[in-house]
């Protein structure tokens, strides 16, 4: 079993460097911690970086979980190729330009490429954004799936992902005491669906809301909020399609006592307050 501590950062390509950095800084309200010619790291909270984007096809997208040893290490590696996983040992200078000590790296059953990293760097200075979004980290992923029970047995038996709710078949999995850290959403391609980022409070989405819509960002989803995890939602899209979400009030889930539930594949298992989507995938 792979165990899975949180997930760390997004990797994503992108064709143009300059308008994805103003993007991230200007209207997301990350921090540029590190910057070279054709790329930038990002900060959203304590860590070096959560966001890394690189010159490159805007299809290219790598999501990091964090694991807790090298031994952990090998063992995933060897539980993967085990099931027939190609996997791939980060060099020195990747783990160095990722701040890590070590990772791997493979592609779940969708293809979306993974990392599993170890010790991934975290900053003693404060975290110092570029624009006041109220953002306190980065939080979940959305990712497509093609077949959304072949995934989700993935995620929950090779690694250690549980199910907190279903929403028709797409699953909402934590890896830790937060609700969910990925969402399963159903799609004939693959890659990452959204990225969250946890603000402080629903003043910080509305503000966004208005502040979004003054820059012609397009709003994809809400504001609303969402049944499952009781986040106050905003979904929006950045560069090269990508779509971005803040929230805030994701519970917790106690191990002992959840049991995880199952809603109707309808509009208000979305919304509760009927806010329409237009998710890729989960379009209403
Ligand atoms: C899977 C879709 C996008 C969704 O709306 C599910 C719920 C939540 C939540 O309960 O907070 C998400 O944030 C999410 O999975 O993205
Ligand atoms: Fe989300």
């Amino acid at each position: 079993m792979i165990e899975l501590l949180d997930v760390c950062y997004v990797r994503l390509g992108t064709k143009d460097i300059q308008t994805s950095t103003d993007f991230a800084t200007r209207i997301l309200g990350l921090e540029v911690s590190e910057s070279s010619r054709n790329s930038r790291h990002l900060r959203s909270d304590e860590r070096g970086h959560t966001l890394y984007y690189h010159d490159g096809d805007p299809n290219d997208h790598v999501v990091g979980f964090e694991i807790s040893s090298n031994d952990d290490l090998d063992s995933a590696a060897a539980t993967l190729e085990a099931i027939g996983n190609e996997v791939y040992r980060g060099t020195r200078d990747e783990c160095d330009s990722r701040h890590v000590r070590d990772f791997i790296s493979f592609r779940e059953p969708s293809g979306l490429k993974i990392e599993l990293v170890v010790r991934p760097e975290v900053l003693g200075k404060r975290h110092f954004p570029s624009r006041d979004a109220g953002i306190s980290g980065f939080s979940h992923v959305g990712i497509f799936s093609q077949d959304c029970q072949r995934d989700e047995q993935f995620w929950t038996q090779v690694c250690n992902a549980r199910v907190s709710d279903r929403i028709g078949d797409v699953p909402l999995l934590r890896v830790n005491e937060i609700h969910h850290t990925l969402a399963l959403v159903p799609s004939q391609r693959g890659g990452l669906q959204h990225i969250n980022h946890q603000v402080d409070s629903t003043d910080d989405v509305m503000r966004s809301y208005h502040l979004l819509k003054e820059h012609n960002v397009p709003i994809v989803f809400g504001p609303g909020r969402h049944p499952t995890s009781g986040a106050r939602f905003l979904y929006f899209q950045g560069p090269d399609g990508m779509t971005f979400e803040y929230s805030v009030g994701v519970s917790e889930v106690d191990e002992e006592t959840y049991r995880e539930r199952q809603f109707g594949f309808e509009p208000f298992s979305l919304c509760m307050w009927g806010a329409k989507s237009n998710l890729d995938g989960l379009e209403n």
